[in-house]
């Protein structure tokens, strides 16, 4: 079995519990409450914008002009390409994207986000791929399984969302994470394919409760009057 297919077998209860979680379900059924999209899209838009930081962490680890090639498409495609998903959440919030960008990361997010910095950093490129790999890997394959049982219509709500992310340019990124994944486990010893396991499952983890962040609209347990950084 390919080390990648090893990785998504072990995360399997994890991905269930997402394709089974309300604001999940909520894409399906074209009724997410306003307010968890809105603290999606706030919370989304700066993880995004360290996911991108955290790619130009990753091609200081590459080797191959291939692989740094790879990570640059990734922030092309981050910062053109996901805006998409959500100025659909915005519309049907009722909200104006730019008024729901620069706020500080509440804690669910600042811990995905340190977590995919501190595996860059530290790790090896194979480590960083698979801390980051469960980022599209999930997306893909809610997109594919919401686009094949609701299979939705122009008027869906969430049609341009479940497009988007079950379309098949999200399922070449995650083959080409995939295939990544497997060159670097064929290189690396067992106490790195540990470190690699570990980093998928907590990243897993991490994207299921970035869902009941945004659902439950979590923030930081003490209210300040300021807003603090985003970094
Ligand atoms: C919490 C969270 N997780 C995953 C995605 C989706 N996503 C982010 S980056 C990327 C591909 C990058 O190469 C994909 C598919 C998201 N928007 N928010």
């Amino acid at each position: 079995m390919r080390f990648s297919e090893k990785l998504r077998q072990e995360a399997d209860p994890i991905f269930n519990a997402i394709f089974e979680h309300p604001f999940v379900k909520g894409i399906g059924e074209g009724n997410v409450p306003k307010q968890a999209l809105i603290h999606y899209v706030m919370q989304d838009y700066e993880y995004l914008t360290t996911f991108c930081r955290i790619y130009g962490l990753a091609v200081s680890k590459c080797t191959t002009r291939e692989d740094m090639t790879f990570f640059q498409e990734q922030i092309g495609f981050v910062l053109n390409e996901e805006i998409h998903p959500h100025n659909n959440f915005c519309e049907v919030a009722g909200v104006r994207y730019e008024d729901l960008q620069k706020a500080p990361l509440a804690p669910t997010a600042h811990h995905y986000t340190r977590h995919m910095m501190e595996a860059s950093i530290n790790g090896s490129l194979g480590e960083t791929l698979a801390a980051l790999a469960p980022c599209p890997w999930t997306y893909w394959e809610i997109g594919r399984k919401l686009k094949s049982e609701v299979n939705p219509d122009k008027q869906h709500p969430f049609y341009d969302w479940i497009s988007f992310y079950g379309n098949d340019e999200v399922g070449t990124i995650t083959e080409t994470f995939m295939a990544k994944i497997d060159a670097c486990a064929e290189q690396a010893g067992e106490r790195e394919k540990e470190l690699m396991l570990s980093h998928f499952l907590k990243s897993s983890q991490l994207e299921h409760q970035f869902w009941t962040m945004a659902y439950e609209q979590e923030e930081w347990p003490v209210r300040l009057q300021s807003s603090i950084s985003s970094l």
